[in-house]
């Protein structure tokens, strides 16, 4: 597409028209929003014991009621509809369908996913479904979890009951939400559930996480689905160095592969990063040969999680990669990550050219800041709105580059339990009064609507 057509004059104002049939949508998660983590058959999950621990969230909060999505869902979806949004990526708990993990089906919680599917069709909505974002079965947990490699073939046999019930409907699949987080933040860091402090357990969860992902997809493919699309959601994070001296250049090239590259290279490689198995050399996992061929089994889609970047400066003995971020001036999100929206081009860019021009989805991006209703109740978040708009422009300048760019999740629809900060950190474009569930569009969601249905941005 030549830059002209998607620069049309309207009146005074230049447009930044998107593709037709692009797709705008919100994303959300299980555990984030549902709420009822044991009702109907479900078991617990690693957040629902993670999140019961003392000292683990913030202010002791729970998923336990959080959007109370499980029951309001039918509410939630003419929310959508007010919306306007065109697609709706939400994730599926593993421990409804598989209260154990493995083996017997919950059919209630099966029958909650297919109601919802149906209310989503039903609303002209599209569903793109996320197989795991982090509520691993507690029984599996017990079993080693992602740190015990049998979870690959636990993971491909869930996937599959959910290609089998839902595959009719569902045509877009997201095997894994943020792998690193899970391996990084929940095996290596213990700022998330499981809450394990080791770097062994860690990287063998990275390697098993990707052979999940790679045995999901050839499950998928057996089912023989035509219609159906897989990809997967790795969370990037552009790292800059603090300076031109070698040694942050080179914290920056570690920074980078560890971040952005550890997943995204044996998808589309089939090999690790050479930087990292060598930093961690005698803690890399042993891994199989065969292996590298089930986890870069082909992908029809990227998703892209893009939040800020990093500043990177060489710190000899600090961290798992002897770095340090260095806070930059300007603006920051209540999350404390800069606003840097020129990285979003950057990393769709890089990504484009780097890893052969991949379809890709934004599946989530956006900001925390501290709303607050004014006494008429309305919502005034216009720093989310700029937040969002300034990303949109980065979006479009990168489809003017041929970036296969096909969709845009901001993050979240609504309100919700954002992981070890409980309630306390607001991303929605929709504002949830957690006392009386009450929903409300704040300003950036009015704002939302607007772009969808013009699909584009006016100046
Ligand atoms: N360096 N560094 N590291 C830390 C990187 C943490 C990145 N966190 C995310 O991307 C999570 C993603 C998640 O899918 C969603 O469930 C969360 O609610 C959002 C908001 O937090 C984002």
């Amino acid at each position: 597409m030549g830059v002209g057509k998607a620069l049309t004059q309207k009146g005074s104002e230049r447009m930044r028209q998107f593709p037709q049939g692009f797709l705008w949508g919100c994303a959300t998660a299980s555990y984030q929003i549902e709420g009822s983590p044991l009702s109907d058959g479900a078991g617990p999950s690693i957040w629902h014991r993670f999140s019961h621990t003392p000292g683990n969230v913030l202010g002791g909060d729970t998923g336990d009621v959080a959007c109370d999505h499980y029951r309001r869902w039918r509410d939630d979806v003419v929310l959508m509809r007010e919306l306007g949004i065109r697609a709706y990526r939400f994730s599926i708990a593993w421990p409804r369908v598989l209260p154990e993990g493995r083996g017997a089906v919950n059919e209630n919680g099966l029958a909650f996913y297919g109601r919802l599917v149906d209310a989503l069709l039903e609303a002209d909505i599209i569903p793109f479904v996320t197989l795991y974002h982090w509520d691993l079965p507690g029984s599996l947990q017990d079993l080693g979890g992602w740190a015990n490699r049998d979870v690959a073939g636990w993971f491909a046999d869930y996937a599959d009951v959910l290609f089998g019930r839902l595959g009719d409907r569902v045509h877009h699949w997201i095997t894994l939400n943020e792998p690193w987080c899970v391996a990084h933040l929940g095996y290596i860091l213990g700022q998330h559930a499981p809450g394990m402090r080791d770097l062994w357990a860690g990287l063998r969860a990275v390697h098993n996480l990707l052979l999940a992902h790679g045995r999901a997809v050839l499950a998928f493919r057996q089912r023989n689905m035509p219609e159906g699309r897989i990809g997967i959601t790795l969370n990037f994070r552009p790292p800059h160095p603090g300076s031109q001296s070698e040694q942050d250049r080179a914290a920056a090239r570690r920074a980078h592969a560890y971040h952005n590259r550890l997943f995204l290279d044996p998808i589309f490689t089939g090999r690790y990063p050479d930087p990292i198995v060598q930093w961690f050399k005698d803690s890399w996992p042993e891994t199989l040969q065969s292996d590298q061929d089930v986890i870069r089994a082909p992908i029809d889609f990227l998703g892209v999680n893009y939040y800020t970047r990093n500043v990177v400066v060489h710190a000899p003995g600090t961290g798992l990669l002897h770095t340090r971020v260095i806070r930059q001036p300007g603006p920051h999100t209540a999350m404390g990550w800069e606003i840097y929206p020129e990285g979003l081009f950057e990393l769709l860019l890089w990504i484009h050219q780097a890893y052969g021009s991949p379809v890709l989805y934004i599946t989530e991006n956006g900001a925390a800041f501290e709303d607050r209703p004014d006494p008429s109740g309305t919502v005034r978040d216009t720093d989310r709105l700029d937040y969002l708009r300034q990303h949109f422009v980065q979006a479009h300048r990168a489809i003017q580059e041929g970036v296969r760019l096909q969709g845009y999740f901001v993050w979240s629809l609504m309100d919700n339990f954002e992981w070890a900060h409980g309630y306390s950190k607001r991303f929605g474009i929709v504002y949830v009064d957690f006392g009386s569930q009450k929903r409300t569009i704040k300003q950036s969601g009015h704002w939302y609507c607007g772009v969808i249905a013009r699909n584009g941005l006016e100046n």
